[in-house]
């Protein structure tokens, strides 16, 4: 995976426009985990991302909301540089986790994917026994004695709020779970690698409304831990679960602010005109 530093001076002048709310979004310094400066995007000639900056509270849930291809998604990948296994993907700009550059050679990205897990829209097991999902990671990184990984997988289960219903159940295949319980495990198997930063990306879409719910308080508990950044389409449900929202249109930071606020009172005309549902 190659990552292309663009010249900022040139790339900005000659391709981006610059958000409008560039001092509104840098305001919370404090206690961020993550820190992104003037993040540019592209797939090839196409550029997906303009000039974000954004900084991502610790222990807290950040909602990033906006219609079908503005960049949420592509955005939630940058942060762990997952969009980079797209061979065309170049960016420019400067991501910072724990105030170190993750685009630095010296940072390795697989100490970057331990610490910046990430959970998928569609729960994705791996077709494997519920002990075994959950211990692939730990083992990946060298743990091999069966009473420290009994113990990891018992303590990622209760992290997940699903020791309860799987504990007697752990050499079963998680293919044989339903929907719900599979996207617990599969949080279950993100928590194993002891993350501080969990990236959702629509991690209820895909669920009935009983599991949305269910993860929906998980994510709630899990903030007491973790910082979490969750995509969603469901304005609904970034309103109950986030304390920040970012709202993004065609690849900008439209506007950033406590989530009462944004809701309640937004500062943008496109921001209001898109959670009063005029459009998307
Ligand atoms: N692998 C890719 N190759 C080329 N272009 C891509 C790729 N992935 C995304 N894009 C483009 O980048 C833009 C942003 O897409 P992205 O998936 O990040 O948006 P999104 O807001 O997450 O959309 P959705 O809500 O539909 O999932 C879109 O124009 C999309 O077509």
């Amino acid at each position: 995976m190659s990552k292309v530093m663009e010249k900022k001076t040139n790339v900005r002048n000659e391709q981006t426009k610059k958000p409008e709310v560039k001092s509104e979004v840098k305001k919370e310094k404090t206690n961020s985990i993550i820190e992104v400066n003037d993040l540019n995007l592209w797939y090839g000639s196409d550029q997906a991302l303009y000039e974000v900056s954004m900084d991502i509270p610790q222990e807290r849930v950040t909602a990033i909301i906006g219609p079908s291809g503005c960049g949420k998604s592509t955005f939630l990948k940058t942060l762990n540089r997952m969009v980079e296994m797209v061979p065309i993907v170049k960016t420019s700009g400067s991501i910072k986790y724990r105030e170190q550059d993750i685009f630095s050679s010296k940072f390795k990205e697989e100490y970057l994917r331990t610490k910046v897990g990430m959970v998928f829209q569609k729960p994705n097991p791996f077709p494997k026994s519920i002990y075994d999902n959950v211990a692939y990671g730990p083992r990946i990184h060298g743990v091999k004695k069966k009473e420290i990984l009994d113990q990891i997988v018992e303590k990622s289960l209760k992290g997940a709020a699903i020791w309860d219903e799987l504990k007697d159940r752990l050499h079963e295949n998680a293919y044989g779970l339903s929907g719900g319980q599979q996207q617990r495990v599969c949080i279950a198997r993100a928590l194993a690698v002891e993350p501080d930063v969990i990236l959702m990306d629509e991690p209820t879409s895909a669920l009935d409304p009983i599991s949305t719910a269910k993860v929906e308080e998980l994510v709630q508990e899990l903030k007491e831990k973790y910082s979490i950044v969750i995509v969603t389409h469901n304005m609904q449900q970034a309103a109950r679960i986030s304390d920040k929202t970012a709202f993004f249109l065609n690849g900008e930071l439209i506007e950033y602010a406590d989530t009462d606020n944004l809701f309640q009172n937004p500062q943008d005309k496109r921001t209001e005109d898109y959670i009063t549902g005029r459009f998307g």
